[in-house]
């Protein structure tokens, strides 16, 4: 038996560090293809079902299924990213393939919510002006474009788990994480999650449905941005503690009262 056969050391061979390079780039793909539709789920551009088409079930059955739909996303999308699940996961898949898998979860079960997802259309509010409808629909298209950016300030290809397979590849040390405040960073703490939030309420045609989305997912953010401050905190310590005081979390210009304990 060989002395050393930890799954990180599956990706060892030449043939580990292919599979797990291509296994990388078919989770990216499938995520690319997820944030599109994604897109279209909400706006209701160029999808077969978006949030509010087809017939649905009975308005509480139909809540029950929504909200257990997000529930699922937020423990998949949360629980997988602390660092305990993580530290136990990588002692069962090779850890350079943990972030795509955490990836290809994500998409799997956004897509699973696509497909069962039950519209509830009931309208809250409607805009039918033209100037009004072009207004919102610009603003959803900022809050995309906030998030796609975000993602390029952090490190895009980390964040979905291709540069820790292209490390294994080359054998290299994966980088460590680096503290960074690019940009959207210096205004918000969380400017991602921002552009989440605005895209998920932007819309000329709110329903019921839309806005239980809107809602539980709004609620949902604000504990995950809880958590990852935490694990932050805890990565960074005091340089991420002196930001959280000098740096809104999500409404630029709202920043925390002094005086409030650090880190909590
Ligand atoms: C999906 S990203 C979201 C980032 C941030 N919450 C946002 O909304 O822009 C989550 C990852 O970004 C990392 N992260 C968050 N803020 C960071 C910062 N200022 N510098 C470096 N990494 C950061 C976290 O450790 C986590 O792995």
């Amino acid at each position: 038996m060989k002395p050393n056969s930890t799954p990180e050391n599956h990706l060892s061979s030449l043939a580990g560090k292919l599979a797990g390079l291509l296994y990388s780039l078919c989770s990216y793909l499938l995520f690319l293809l997820t944030a599109l539709y994604l897109i279209g789920f909400l706006s209701g551009l160029g999808v077969p079902k978006d949030i509010n088409s087809g017939q649905g079930l009975s308005w509480p059955l139909a809540v029950i299924v929504d909200a257990l739909l997000i529930t699922l996303f937020a423990v998949q999308h949360s629980g997988m990213a602390r660092q305990p699940f993580k530290r136990w996961w990588t002692t069962h898949i090779p850890a350079p393939i943990e972030r795509a898998t955490y990836v290809l979860s994500t998409c799997l079960v956004l897509i699973l919510l696509f497909w069962l997802w039950q519209p509830i259309a009931t309208p809250i509010w409607s805009v039918t002006s033209t100037w009004g409808h072009g207004l919102l629909m610009a603003v959803f298209w900022l809050g995309c474009l906030v998030v796609v950016l975000s993602t390029f300030l952090i490190s895009h290809f980390e964040l979905l788990g291709i540069t820790q397979a292209l490390s294994a590849w080359r054998s290299a040390r994966p980088d460590s994480p680096t503290f960074k405040t690019p940009l959207l960073y210096k205004l918000v703490r969380h400017p991602l999650y921002l552009g989440f939030l605005i895209v998920f309420w932007a819309t000329p045609d709110m329903t019921v449905g839309h806005l239980m989305f809107a809602l539980l997912n709004t609620i949902y953010i604000l504990i995950g941005a809880y958590l990852e401050e935490k694990d932050l905190v805890a990565l960074f310590g005091e340089r991420y503690q002196r930001y959280q005081q000098n740096v809104a979390m999500l409404v630029p210009l709202i920043k925390r009262k002094p005086g409030r304990k650090k880190g909590a």
